[in-house]
Parts: structure tokens; C-alpha cells; sequence
């Protein structure tokens, strides 16, 4: 099994189904449904927002602190049975919030999961919270001073939702305060948006990640940027399939023209429980749909703890193991 990283899931996009139920059940909250497999046949897509409307309407169903445990605890037993030794994950703190939630209920579950998790596989694992570009840029500051007494239970800040209309230069003071923290800055851009947003994440934002960045590669400037300053792309080839982000064959996927670039890609998940499946089942289709040697793959693996927030020491011991796993 190869390790390896996953630095762009949302915790919230791990919500499978048969929890979406469980949790209605135990919170008392009506669903459309609560057969599972009636629920997930909604889960059909035309692009970014179509999945967003479904994704937050299932998220009405986390409530307590024991609701997010769960999720975070389900979460890190699949990834750390598929190899992942480092996850950092994105959660949606306005989400919760906008339904009544305390942050402390939040940071409460997810964090004692993460303990949990990495006493029981000994996965190391991190949150970054994403404020939801929809809400808008006084929404994003005032969050994160709601969380700032939560500081020590998150090492960064990220930026998800509808990307298109809601460009990075939105969100200059959010981040600005963020950098002031400390705090490590990533944002979702050239997903549905084009260059010019990742262009905008880098110089107005700072970011030190790019999640997606697929349409970077329609910008030969930007592509030698990102080359040159070795800046990580955390690519979700599942996730552009079942968007309509890329081609509709894997095949087709712009995966090699961007190791052919030189860029420092990364294979991530995003949402498993919506997108067809977890971070293993990312690099098994590629494998197969796109050809990939195993010297490609291990470049994938060494790449996700190059681009991750660990210390350099350790990404240097978990890129020597994947070097052994490959060889
Ligand atoms: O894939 C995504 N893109 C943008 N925002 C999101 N929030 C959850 N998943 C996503
Ligand atoms: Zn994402």
C-alpha cells in the first residue's frame, strides 16, 4: 500500500450516506428519504452548485459534538485503512454555525477524533477551516475571530463553496488576519473560475496551496509560475469527473499534462462520500484510466507530503517510505 497524504477532502464530504440517516434518526430531523440508496440516487450532478445545494442540505443533520466524533472518526478509520499517513481537512465552520451549531460543538468532535484516530492507526491529522465564499468577505473575518479561542485546534485557513462571482480578491482581510495568526493559508481556485483566481489567490491572498487549479493550465504564465515556485496543485480527479470540471472520460484527464509541466500535483478525494470514492480509489483510476507508471504514482505520493504542512524531517522519513513502497 502506498502512503500518502490528502491535503483537499472536506470532512463534511465524507458524510456517507447511511450517517446522513443515522444521524437524522438519532437528532430527530426529517429527510427526504431515509433510505440510503434513494437518498445517494440524487446524488447525480450537472456541476459545482448542483452538488453544493445537496451537499448542505444533508449537513443539517450534524448537531452535536458526538454527530461530528462520528463523522471525523469514520473519516479517518477508511483513510488510514487506504494508506493515508497525513490528512489535513477542510471543514465548513459557517455551515454549522448558520444551523445553530457552537464552534466549541464542532471543534469539539472533530479534534477528539483526531486524537482518537491517531492513538488507535497513528494517522496525523489537522483541520483547516474554509470560509464559504458564497457568505462573503465580512462573513469570512468575523469567523474566524469566532474561532480564534479555538486557535490550537486548526493550523490554517482555506476557501470553498460557489467559486464562480465570488473571486479571491473578496477575502484579502480574512487572510490578511489569518497571516497575522500564523495561520497556514490554502484556496479552492481555477476550478469553475479561471486563472485570474489563481493568479488572485497567490498574490492578493498568499495562499501557499492551490485546490484544483485545473484551469492554470489554460495560462502558460501562470503554469511557469507554479512550476518555478514549485507551488502545490491538490488535484481531485474523481471529483472533476463527477463535477463536469473536466473531460467526461478520466482518460482524458489533464492529470500527465501537469506532471509533463513539472507541477507539483497532488491526488485527493474532496468529497468521497458524493464523488465515487476515497483517496485509494483516486489513484486506482488514474492507474488504470490514465496509464500511470508506478514511478508516476510514487511521484503523486512523495508530491502530497512535499506539499503538506508537516515539518520537513517527516516529509522527508514518509517520502523515503513511499521511495521502499515503489521500489
Ligand atoms: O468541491 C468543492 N468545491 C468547492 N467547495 C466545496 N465545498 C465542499 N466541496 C467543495
Ligand atoms: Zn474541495
Amino acid at each position: 500500500m502506498l502512503p500518502v497524504a490528502e491535503l483537499h477532502m472536506h470532512i463534511e464530504g465524507s458524510l456517507e450516506a447511511e450517517l446522513v440517516v443515522a444521524l437524522a434518526r438519532r437528532n430527530g430531523i426529517d429527510l427526504p428519504t431515509f433510505d440510503p440508496a434513494e437518498l445517494k440516487s440524487r446524488y447525480r450532478f450537472t456541476d459545482l452548485q448542483s452538488f453544493l445545494d445537496i451537499y448542505y442540505d444533508n449537513l443539517a443533520v450534524l448537531r452535536t459534538k458526538e454527530d461530528f466524533y462520528d463523522l471525523g472518526s469514520a473519516y479517518l478509520a477508511r483513510a488510514a485503512a487506504a494508506g493515508v499517513r497525513r490528512a489535513e481537512m477542510f471543514f465548513d465552520l459557517q455551515t454549522h454555525t448558520q444551523n445553530g451549531i457552537a464552534p466549541a460543538t464542532v471543534f469539539g468532535g472533530l479534534t477528539a477524533a483526531i486524537a482518537d484516530a491517531t492513538a488507535a492507526t497513528g494517522i496525523s491529522a489537522d483541520l483547516i477551516l474554509c470560509f464559504l465564499r458564497h457568505l462573503g468577505g465580512d462573513a469570512a473575518t468575523e469567523t474566524l475571530r469566532s474561532a480564534l479561542p479555538f486557535r490550537d485546534q486548526f493550523i490554517g485557513v482555506g476557501l470553498d463553496s460557489s467559486e464562480l462571482g465570488f473571486p479571491p480578491s473578496l477575502f484579502t482581510e480574512s487572510f490578511g488576519l489569518a497571516a497575522a495568526e500564523g495561520l497556514h493559508r490554502v484556496a479552492h481556485a481555477g476550478e469553475e473560475g479561471g486563472p485570474d483566481y489563481v493568479w488572485e489567490a497567490l498574490d492578493l491572498l498568499g495562499v501557499e496551496r492551490i485546490d484544483h487549479g485545473n484551469r492554470a493550465m489554460e495560462d502558460a504564465d501562470l503554469v511557469a509560475r507554479l512550476r518555478d515556485e514549485q507551488i502545490p496543485l491538490t488535484v481531485c480527479p474523481l471529483s472533476n469527473i463527477a463535477l463536469k470540471t473536466a473531460p467526461p472520460e478520466l482518460a482524458d484527464h489533464l492529470l500527465p499534462a501537469m506532471l509533463a509541466e513539472g507541477l507539483l500535483v497532488s491526488i485527493n478525494s474532496d468529497d468521497p462520500a458524493y464523488f465515487g470514492g476515497y483517496v485509494d480509489d483516486n489513484y486506482a483510476a488514474i492507474e488504470t484510466q490514465l496509464s500511470l507508471t508506478p514511478a508516476q504514482l510514487g511521484l503523486l505520493a512523495e508530491n502530497s507530503f512535499t506539499s503538506s504542512f508537516l515539518p520537513e524531517a517527516e516529509k522527508e522519513a514518509l517520502r523515503l517510505e513511499v521511495r521502499a513502497a515503489v521500489a
